[in-house]
């Protein structure tokens, strides 16, 4: 390995209202991994050090750190039962923790090219992402990470040997570390199937800018997937499927056409039964249109919430300062951030890019 790694992964937003779990886009936040290779750090175990969002609740331990023990899953699975001796990482995030913003699928993506770099494993886009989900098991968020743009994707349907390797329990692929672990620890991890996401990059108006407005409360993925039904009425499918159609090109088009984007980022599968956990969610979603907000062309749910992703031409502030002053009549106070759709990951030895998608 070269001596110092720079790994650079973008938030993302899932979802953007109709696309539940299969569209994601990139968003100008980023998770910024150093990993350094010196005779002058610790031999054993890697130290981690963390500045940012969420610098006070994550773990430095790499054994329960999510970043290094994704990355020491892609290098078990190499046959590579330890992290290089010597290796400092620091973490400096921008992605807040539980909002909506792929702050996991930042960290897991970040893990798995982390590992590429250290054993120079050469992993192909599909290889990573194959690792990135056996961990973050909806593609949306690492597709989009990893990709960069608006992307929208799906994952294969698995013949029964795949299927139950691909499903194996997170606990497995990601154990809890006995405190003596050490170095070489854990033998036969559980391998991904090959090929497991697959993906597409839509094409994205550049006049298309997004407010996002952030209530200052965390609400964890689990939580918001926990609250959704196992099945759905035929029209409440169809009435995404419409709109996820349409909106995919809508996006793309210039000058983008605030009505139809509007109706079309509108949705049944996820949003309604999420209201409960986001006070304010209907009435933010519902206040603010095209007509009361110009420049506004649609809003929904970032991801699993609670943030709220407005896509917008311009009128940023008022979009921001008026669903904050909604929010604050129930109680949530909110922080905004203007955010451009950006690229994706980036790698680089030693101060030269090796590595980004195209
Ligand atoms: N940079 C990071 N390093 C280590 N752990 C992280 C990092 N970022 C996030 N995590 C872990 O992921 C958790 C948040 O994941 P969760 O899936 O609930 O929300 P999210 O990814 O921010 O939102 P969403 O999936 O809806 O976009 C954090 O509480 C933390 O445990
Ligand atoms: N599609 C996912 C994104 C959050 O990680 C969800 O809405 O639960």
């Amino acid at each position: 390995m070269a001596q110092t790694v720079t790994i650079r992964v973008p938030a993302t937003s899932a979802n953007i209202g109709p696309g539940f779990d299969v569209v994601g886009l990139s968003l100008s936040l980023h998770l910024t991994l150093k990993a350094s290779i010196a005779d002058s750090n610790p031999r054993y175990p890697p130290t981690i050090s963390y500045s940012g969002e969420g610098a006070d609740e994550v773990p430095l331990d790499p054994y329960k750190n999510l970043t290094t023990r994704v990355c020491l899953y892609v290098l078990r699975c190499h046959d590579i039962s330890s992290f290089p001796e010597h290796l400092a990482i620091h973490a400096h995030n921008e992605i807040p923790f539980g909002r909506g913003l792929g702050s996991s699928g930042a960290a897991v993506v970040a893990g798995v090219l982390l590992a590429n770099s250290l054993a120079r494993l050469n992993l192909s886009i599909t290889r990573m992402l194959d690792f990135a989900l056996m961990v973050e098991r909806h593609p949306d968020n690492v597709t989009a990470a990893l990709i960069g743009g608006f992307v929208g994707s799906y994952l294969r349907e698995l013949d029964d040997d795949a299927q139950a390797r691909a499903q194996v329990p997170l606990s497995e692929v990601l154990p809890e570390y006995p405190p003596d672990a050490g170095e070489n620890w854990g033998k036969n991890p559980p391998h991904p199937p090959e090929g497991i996401g697959h993906y597409v990059r839509f094409g994205w108006s550049k006049s298309i800018k997004a407010v996002a407005i952030v209530p200052r409360f965390e609400l964890s993925t689990a939580t918001a997937r926990d609250v959704l039904p196992q099945s759905y009425s035929r029209k409440d499918l169809v009435f995404n499927l419409q709109r996820l159609a349409v909106l995919t090109t809508a996006l793309s088009q210039s000058p983008p056409d605030p009505g139809l984007i509007y109706d079309a980022m509108q949705d049944r599968v996820h949003q309604p039964y999420r209201r409960a956990l986001i006070p304010g969610l209907p009435e933010v979603t519902s206040q603010l249109t095209p007509t009361t907000h110009p420049g506004l062309l649609g809003i929904c749910l970032s991801g699993a919430g609670p943030t709220i992703l407005a896509l917008a031409m311009e009128g940023y502030e008022k979009i921001a300062s008026d669903a904050a002053h909604i929010f604050r009549e129930k109680g949530v106070e909110v922080d905004w951030k203007l955010l451009e759709v950006c690229p994706g990951s980036i790698v680089e030895e030693n101060g030269r890019e090796v590595w980004k998608a195209i």
